[in-house]
Order: C-alpha cells, then sequence, then structure tokens
C-alpha cells in the first residue's frame, strides 16, 4: 500500500485566502469524495496536489518521499475540467499514446470504447470525449487519481461504467474525486470531505453535509 499525504497547503488569490492550512491523505486502495460549494476551493486543491499551480505553502509526501516545491510528480495523475486530448488524432491514436502496451489493449475492447475508435477525438461529443479522458487516467500507470469532475456530461449508462471502473481501479489505485453529482461521489467514496472555507471537514453522514450548508 502507498500513501500519499499533504499537509499546511495555503492558498491566497489577490490577498483572498482560499484554502487555510489543508490537510489531506490517501492511499492505494481507497477512494476520497472531495465535496463542496461552487468556489470553494477544489479545484485549486487539486492542481496544487498536483503541482501544476503553487501554493503559498505546500507539504507533499508519498511513503518517505518528500515533494517540495511544485513540480508535477509522475506518480500523480489529475483530470482537469478542460480537456486536454489532441482534437485532431483518433480515438484509436489517443488511447495507444496515453497508454503501455497491456492496458491499452484493455481500453481498446472495451464496448463503451470499441465503437468510437476511427472517430476523430474532436468530433466526439462531450461526453463521450469525457468518458475516453477518465479511462486514459483509471488505466494509466500512476498510484494516484485527482479526477475533477469526471461525471461532467456522462449519460446514466456511462456513469454506471465508470463508477464500476473506479471500484475496480481502485485496488491499485488511490483516488480523489470531486464531482456535483454528490450521491454518486458518496456511493463510490470511503471517505467524503467537505471543503468549507478553505478548511477540509471530515463529514461522516449526510447530515454532516446540511450543518456546514452544503445540503439544504
Ligand atoms: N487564477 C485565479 N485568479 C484569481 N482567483 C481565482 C483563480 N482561480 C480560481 N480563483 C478563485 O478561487 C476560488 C476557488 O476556485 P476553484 O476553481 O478552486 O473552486 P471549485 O471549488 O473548484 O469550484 P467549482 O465547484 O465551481 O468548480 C474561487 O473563488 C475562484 O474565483
Amino acid at each position: 500500500m502507498s500513501r500519499l499525504e499533504l499537509d499546511s497547503v495555503q492558498k491566497t488569490y489577490d490577498g483572498q485566502k482560499i484554502l487555510n492550512d489543508v490537510y489531506l491523505h490517501c492511499s492505494t486502495g481507497e477512494v476520497v469524495g472531495l465535496l463542496g460549494r461552487n468556489g470553494s476551493g477544489k479545484s485549486t486543491l487539486l492542481k496544487i496536489i498536483f503541482g501544476s499551480l503553487t501554493a503559498n505553502s505546500r507539504f507533499l509526501r508519498i511513503d518517505e518521499k518528500v515533494y517540495t516545491g511544485s513540480k508535477t510528480i509522475r506518480d500523480i495523475k489529475y483530470l482537469p475540467q478542460d480537456s486536454f486530448l489532441i482534437k485532431s488524432i483518433s480515438v484509436k491514436s489517443t488511447i495507444k499514446l496515453f497508454l503501455s502496451g497491456e492496458y491499452s489493449r484493455i481500453v481498446l475492447e472495451l464496448p463503451i470504447v470499441k465503437p468510437l475508435l476511427r472517430e476523430r477525438v474532436g468530433h466526439l461529443s462531450f461526453g463521450q470525449r469525457r468518458t475516453l479522458e477518465v479511462l486514459l487516467l483509471l488505466f494509466s500507470e500512476s498510484r494516484f487519481l485527482l479526477l475533477d469532475e469526471p461525471f461532467n456530461g456522462l449519460s446514466p449508462t456511462s456513469r454506471e461504467i465508470i463508477s464500476q471502473l473506479i471500484q475496480e481501479r481502485k485496488e491499485h489505485k488511490g483516488i480523489i474525486i470531486t464531482d456535483h453529482d454528490y450521491r454518486n461521489v458518496i456511493s463510490l467514496s470511503d471517505r467524503i470531505m467537505l471543503m468549507d472555507n478553505g478548511n477540509l471537514r471530515k463529514i461522516d453522514d449526510l447530515d454532516g453535509l446540511t450543518s456546514y450548508g452544503y445540503l439544504t
């Protein structure tokens, strides 16, 4: 088992504190659900963990190795809200480009992917592209995944397939997931954390989400 640990994360934008001394951990074999209102700082936190955004302060450790500064780390992959795919190449080429042999073969054979293989990425619908992006991360070799709104634009069937694959792939990975489909996040997650006024609160049940004003 591997463990990612994040401590003392502070982030200020234009003098306004967005993250206030955040602590979070995630181990391989678990899904951590990150909930919070619009603008509460969820994407900011994921980008800081990934290393694409610099924090005022950040302590990041994976097992015994400590990472300083804001470099990206091979062992962490981030699904951003915006697409990261090359629009002019086919789905098949995209899968071969991003995934190594065995995982590439598995994804090429998935029933949800097979009918799309010859399509150019730029011709996919929003939901088809999002599904492909999530699959590329789930079958990557990185031990930790940060999924920022993976269910955005997905039909109920695609949501079910992706949720099932997240459950299967978490055996090898630690996954931090944020999405406004909070019911799905809750059903997938082993632990729920709520971003509230720059702090992360551990949530045990729906009453916890109500008491912090996330649900009414
Ligand atoms: N580059 C930036 N410059 C200034 N403020 C920013 C910048 N990026 C984000 N913010 C602010 O930081 C706060 C947190 O934004 P963030 O995108 O992390 O929220 P979020 O919880 O992911 O929101 P959502 O659920 O709507 O995606 C917001 O108030 C946002 O306006």
